[in-house]
């Protein structure tokens, strides 16, 4: 079943359209295949979870059977406009402000280091099943957020030569040297390390890769396949399981023979030359000895079900020892090991201005409209006292009369506010309020209520958020598990864990403290620290579902 993807409201009056345009909308990208809902959806809060989400790059466009090799620049603009038409589609769905899919589990443990996905490296002669045994064994693994990369995009750029040579069926794409190892190997390394990739997109119709990439990141299971994918030892390292698919050679060039012709722009005498002259000879060379290093070999390819149901069991099993249960570790650890608030906790003083506020906002029976006001009185302290937080440089300036005034100003221009829906949205207008044309991403963490953990549904942030400090808002923190994924989120997109300054008007002692203890360069600023979270991991005494009353939404359970 095709996972489901819809589109969300556009962001709240704080982001300017400008703001909108020049964000990144990676999700369409990381998931090519799935279903894009034109229309807004309504309630998205109330969405269910999508089943499998399945971010992976998807086949070359299907092409028309071709004649003769002489006119394959000819045949490549026809082949080319329905590639052109695929590429316009997915730009079209790269339009999308705002896209949201299944939600991703946590992918790092309580103390915020990230926990390795699975890697599975898939080998196998060309058409012997390889991308067809990973289809299966994504489909029947169930899992979120499973990575397919193959070695086809790392196929090196040809000069003019080399082309010709292509072109004429002569040039060796079954050799060790047709592939780009250095890209290769740094991108399933990132990959592996959970960072954001951008992926090169091959066209086997025009030897090249196309201008555009694809946005990959890290997952719980990895799956890498190609024909030499054990070839590198440095790759063969970062594999957890080596599978080899084995097909006999005669049904390997039936369908090379059928696929070729059908959907990579080639004829008949083409396909059997390079066939015969390059790619039997390299496969017997350099990629059958490769079976030595396999943990399983699949006799078939995907029609073998005995040895993908296996495969698929080992996955789960390993993916089991790995599970993570994260709010709960996350509670517990701080009742064992209290430890003095480090000073990268910036508490706002408790002056009786603030308690005042706290006294409204805490009260449960303070009617809506009262709880929004004295809420966002608070809100525009906190975010105020952020700002007091960053350095200052001189700067002087000449006043109306004529006099100089040696004042102040702040280091830096590229601050941008990133909010953790829906709660911290609240928080955005007055960021917008004292950051003049401050640019806004939004990160959307819900509760799976089954297991408690916080699940990363959807995310949008500016672009170049590497260059930028960080002021992440969310109301309040409670395990601080969800402030963790949303620092995580941002790490994964090479922001400077000292450049991320976490936001809230209340939070948990223990909340603090795991976040301190995993991110010790990350500030915590918020307006109060209550002692205590309850086991439905609310912050006591507190302020009740900070999103519900500010909203008026019925009461959560979580
Ligand atoms: N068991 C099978 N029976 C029939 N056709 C198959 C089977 N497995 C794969 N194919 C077809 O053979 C071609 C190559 O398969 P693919 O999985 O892409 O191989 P590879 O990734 O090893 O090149 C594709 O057109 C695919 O549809
Ligand atoms: N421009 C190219 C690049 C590669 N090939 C052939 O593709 C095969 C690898 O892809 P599989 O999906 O079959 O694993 C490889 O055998 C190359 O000969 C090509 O024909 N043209």
């Amino acid at each position: 079943m095709a996972a489901r993807i819809n589109t969300l409201d556009p962001p709240s009056s704080a982001s300017s359209e400008s703001e909108i345009e020049e964000m990144q909308t990676d999700f369409s990208e990381v998931f090519p295949d799935a279903d894009v809902d034109e229309e807004k959806s309504g309630d998205f809060y109330n969405t269910p979870a999508s089943p499998i989400t399945v971010p992976y790059c998807p086949r070359p466009p299907s092409t028309g059977s071709q004649k003769s090799p002489k006119s394959r620049r000819q045949r490549t603009t026809s082949l080319n406009q329905s590639a052109k038409k695929s590429t316009a589609e997915s730009i079209i769905r790269t339009q999308h402000r705002t896209i949201y899919t299944a939600g991703r589990p946590p992918w790092y443990n309580s103390e915020g280091q990230k926990v390795e996905p699975f890697v599975i490296g898939i080998c196998g002669g060309s058409a012997s099943g390889k991308t067809t045994v990973a289809e299966k064994i994504i489909e029947s693994l169930g899992v979120p957020w499973v990575t397919l990369l193959s070695m086809d995009s790392f196929y090196k750029v040809l000069n003019e030569k080399q082309h010709e040579i292509a072109d004429r069926n002569e040039y060796n794409f079954d050799h060790p040297d047709a592939f780009d190892f250095d890209l290769l190997i740094s991108t399933l390394q990132r990959l592996k390390e959970g960072r954001k990739v951008e992926v090169p997109i091959y066209n086997f119709v025009t030897h090249s890769r196309e201008s555009r990439t694809k946005t990959m990141y890290g997952a719980n299971v990895i799956i890498f396949e190609g024909i030499l994918t054990f070839h590198n030892p440095k790759v063969v390292e970062m594999l957890d399981m080596k599978i080899f698919v084995d097909t006999d050679a005669d049904v390997r060039l039936a369908r090379r023979l059928r696929r070729d012709i059908t959907q990579r722009g080639r004829d008949l005498d083409g396909v059997l030359k390079q066939y015969t002259s390059m790619v039997q000879p390299s496969f017997n060379h350099y990629i059958a000895p490769l079976m030595s290093h396999a943990d399983i070999i699949v006799p078939r390819g995907g029609e073998n079900e005995v040895a993908i149901q296996l495969i698929v069991q080992h996955v789960h099993t390993q993916l089991q020892l790995r599970g993570l249960k994260l709010r709960e570790e996350l509670a517990q650890a701080y009742a064992i090991n209290k430890q003095p608030r480090p000073d990268t906790v910036k508490l706002l003083p408790t002056t009786p201005q603030i308690r005042g506020l706290h006294t409204f906002i805490r009260n449960k029976d303070t009617p809506r409209d009262e709880f929004i006001f004295y809420s966002k009185r608070l809100i525009r302290l906190v975010i105020e006292y952020t700002l007091s937080l960053m350095s200052f440089v001189d700067k002087t300036v000449e006043t109306p009369q004529g006099v100089l005034y040696h004042g102040k100003r702040m280091a830096t221009s590229n601050i941008c506010g990133v909010s953790i829906l829906r709660a911290g949205e609240t928080m955005e207008q007055a960021v917008c309020d004292v950051c003049k044309d401050i640019r806004i991403g939004k990160i959307l963490i819900q509760t799976n209520l089954q297991t408690g953990e916080p699940e990363l549904y959807y995310l949008r942030l500016p672009k170049d958020i590497k260059d930028y400090k960080v002021i992440l808002m969310d109301a309040t923190v409670a395990t601080g598990a969800a402030a963790m994924m949303a620092i995580r989120v941002l790490l994964d997109h090479d922001v400077l864990e000292s450049n991320i300054l976490i936001v809230s008007l209340l939070m948990a002692e223990s909340g603090v403290q795991s976040i301190a203890y995993a991110f010790p360069k990350v500030q915590i600023v918020t307006t109060a620290i209550d002692p205590e979270i309850n086991d439905k991991f609310y912050v006591l005494p507190g302020i009740g579902n900070f999103g519900d009353r500010y909203f008026g939404t019925e009461p959560s359970d979580c």
